[in-house]
C-alpha cells in the first residue's frame, strides 16, 4: 500500500525550479534512497515533504486508515503530529542541553496525561514520565549512547551528534523517517555502524524511510529502492542494482563516485 504519494510536486524559487514535477510513492515499510548530484533539490523535496516549504504546484498525500490527506501548507509540527518525522542535513541539537534531555524534549507531546494531572502531580503524571524516560533510555541504548546521556549534547563526536539527531526523529514515533545525510562527516567504521542500525530500527519500529545519502556504499546497501534527482527532476528510480547501471545517472555522476 502507497503509504506517501507525491504528484506532479514543484517548487520554485524565483526562476529556479529547484524541484520540477516530480511524482513518487513510498510503500509502507520500504526503505528507499533519494540520491542527486549537489544542487538537484533534495534537501528542497524533503522540505516540501515536511511542510518546511509550500509546494508551488503539485500534491503530497499521506494514506491515514480512512482516507489520503493532503499535507500542502500544513505546518511541520503537525505533519510531525502524523507520524512525519526527519532530520537534517546541519545538525539540529539544543548543544548546551544533557543528551537525555534533547531526546525528552522530542518527546514532549508523548506524555498522555491532562494538564491538571501534570500541575498536580498527581501518581499517573509520574507514570507517564516513567514510561518516556524508559523509552528515551531504550532509544539511546540502540544508538550506543547511554553512557553519554549526560553529557552536554555539543560535547559529543560528530557521529555521535549525528546518531542522536536519529534518536530525537524517532522518539516522536514516527511512521516515516527522514533522513538528510545521515553519515555526512562519519569516518567508514561509523558509516558501517550506521548502516546496521538503519536496517535495525527499520524492522524494530515498522518504519517507511526515506534516506538522502551521498555516500553510495550505504545508500546501495541498505534500500530497496532508489529515485534520483539532477536539477530538481527525477531522472531515475529502481532497485539498486539497476541505478548503478543506469547510463543517464551514470552521466549526472560523471566525476563524481556511483
Ligand atoms: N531557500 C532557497 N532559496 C533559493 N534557492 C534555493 C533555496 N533552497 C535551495 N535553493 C536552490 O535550489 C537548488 C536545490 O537545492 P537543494 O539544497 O535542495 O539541493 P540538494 O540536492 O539537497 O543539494 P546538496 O546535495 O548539495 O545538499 C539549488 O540550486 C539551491 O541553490
Amino acid at each position: 500500500m502507497s503509504l506517501l504519494k507525491v504528484n506532479n510536486l514543484t517548487k520554485n524559487f524565483g526562476g529556479l525550479a529547484a524541484v520540477s514535477n516530480v511524482n513518487l510513492t513510498l510503500e509502507t515499510n520500504e526503505l528507499v534512497g533519494l540520491i542527486g548530484p549537489n544542487g538537484a533539490g533534495k534537501t528542497t523535496l524533503f522540505n516540501l515533504l515536511t511542510g518546511v516549504y509550500e509546494p508551488s504546484e503539485g500534491d503530497v498525500l499521506l494514506t491515514t486508515e480512512k482516507e489520503e490527506e493532503r499535507l500542502n501548507g500544513i505546518k511541520p509540527f503537525k505533519i510531525a503530529n502524523k507520524g512525519l518525522s526527519r532530520t537534517f542535513q546541519n545538525i539540529r541539537l539544543f548543544k548546551e542541553l544533557s543528551v537525555l534531555d534533547n531526546v525528552l524534549i522530542a518527546m514532549t507531546g508523548k506524555q498522555q496525561v491532562g494538564v491538571l494531572t501534570s500541575l498536580l502531580r498527581l501518581p499517573s503524571f509520574y507514570t507517564s514520565e516513567k514510561k518516556i524516560k524508559e523509552k528515551a533510555y531504550e532509544l539511546l541504548a540502540i544508538f550506543d549512547l547511554s553512557e553519554k546521556k549526560d553529557s552536554k549534547a555539543k560535547n559529543l563526536s560528530y557521529g555521535e551528534q549525528r546518531r542522536l539527531e536519529i534518536v530525537r526523529a524517532l522518539a516522536t514515533e514516527p511512521k516515516i523517517l527522514f533522513l538528510d545525510e545521515p553519515a555526512a562527516g562519519m569516518n567508514p567504521q561509523e558509516t558501517a555502524e550506521l548502516t546496521e542500525l538503519i536496517k535495525r530500527i527499520q524492522k524494530e519500529f515498522d518504519l517507511t524511510i526515506l534516506l538522502i545519502e551521498h555516500d553510495m556504499s550505504l545508500v546501495m546497501d541498505v534500500c530497496e529502492r532508489i529515485y534520483v534527482l539532477e536539477y530538481g527532476q527525477l531522472i531515475a528510480e529502481g532497485k539498486p542494482e539497476e541505478i548503478k547501471t543506469n547510463e543517464r545517472v551514470i552521466k549526472a555522476y560523471l566525476g563524481g563516485e556511483l
